[in-house]
């Protein structure tokens, strides 16, 4: 049986121990603190603090602590020890080239899923190469749907599906709000909401064509909808998205540099 292990178990960090788990793989999980050690342990791996003698383990390791924690992690794994490993990144920005700077030796990829994992609904995107390409693939498939991506892609991916789940759960919140405000109960708001919304996004699918004919399907001659897309233009809605998504893509850039220069400077020793 081989050995995956998952540096950082947090709230992606244990979903991906809950993806080896369910490959087949002997999993070994790092934490920092106690509960996200028994939290990994309760789901049937082994729970440690030690990330060098996880790596030292493992054939597979996967690095799930925040892109800000990474240069401290690194630090505290001899560079030796990823010699021959294949190891996936999903930090946010931290760039394929900056890995592999710090593990020389490896098979370094890049995967940027979402929380939709914890439902088996995670949009992935993966990136990097190499002959464990198919192992990848096959470990993100058991929480959702892959996409193979160009590395200049993931900073928007990171924005519009690594983010998206906090956009659209404050779309809904907006207009389960409104609803309340219209007399609706919350929860008869909330709860015909979602399904609302998993019929749309079935219907776009379907549909194939812009997203603007649906719009316009739905949208009577001075009826009600049209009202309500008047509010929106002129709360500026679209503008905001647009926005939402090029600000959060940025940031990732941003991390991204960040992250490079000061692994340049505290572990190459660069300027
Ligand atoms: N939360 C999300 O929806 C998504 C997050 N990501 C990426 O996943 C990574 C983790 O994010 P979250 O799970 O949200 O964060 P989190 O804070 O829940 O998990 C990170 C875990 O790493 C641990 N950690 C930090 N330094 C460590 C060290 N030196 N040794 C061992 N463990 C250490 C922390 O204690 C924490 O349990 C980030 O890089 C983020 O960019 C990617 C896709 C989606
Ligand atoms: O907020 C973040 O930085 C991470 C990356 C994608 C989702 N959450």
């Amino acid at each position: 049986m081989e050995t995956l292990s998952v540096l950082g178990a947090g709230t992606i960090g244990s979903l991906l121990v809950k993806a080896g788990l369910s490959q087949g793989y002997r999993v070994v999980a790092t934490g920092r603190s106690e509960r996200t050690l028994l939290r990994v342990k309760g789901l049937g791996a082994e729970a440690i603090t030690d990330n060098a003698s996880a790596v030292m383990r493992s054939d597979l390791v996967m690095i799930s602590v925040k892109p800000q924690h990474f240069p401290e992690l690194a630090k505290s794994i001899p560079r030796e020890l990823w010699r021959g490993k294949t190891v996936i990144s999903v930090m946010a920005g931290v760039r394929l080239d900056t890995l592999r700077k710090v593990m020389g030796g490896a098979q370094v990829f890049r995967a940027m899923p979402n929380v939709n994992a914890v439902v088996n609904m995670s949009t992935t995107a993966i990136t990097g190469e190499g002959e464990a390409k198919e192992l990848v693939d096959s470990l993100f498939r058991s929480l959702g749907v892959t996409y193979w991506v160009s590395e200049d892609m993931m900073d928007v991916w990171t924005a519009l599906i690594g983010s998206g789940p906090a956009f659209i759960s404050e779309i809904v919140d907006g207009l389960v709000l409104g609803a309340v405000s219209s007399g609706m109960p919350r929860d008869l708001a909330y709860s015909s909401v979602l399904d609302m919304l998993k019929g749309t996004a079935e219907n776009l699918k379907n549909h194939k064509g812009h997203p603007v004919e649906v719009r316009d399907n739905v949208t009577t001659p001075a009826g009600t909808t049209i009202r309500g897309l008047k509010a929106m233009e002129e709360r500026g809605v679209k503008a905001a998205l647009i926005e939402t998504v090029e600000s959060s893509s940025r940031r990732a850039s941003e991390l991204g540099k960040l992250i490079d220069e000061r692994i340049r400077r505290e572990l190459i020793g660069e300027d």
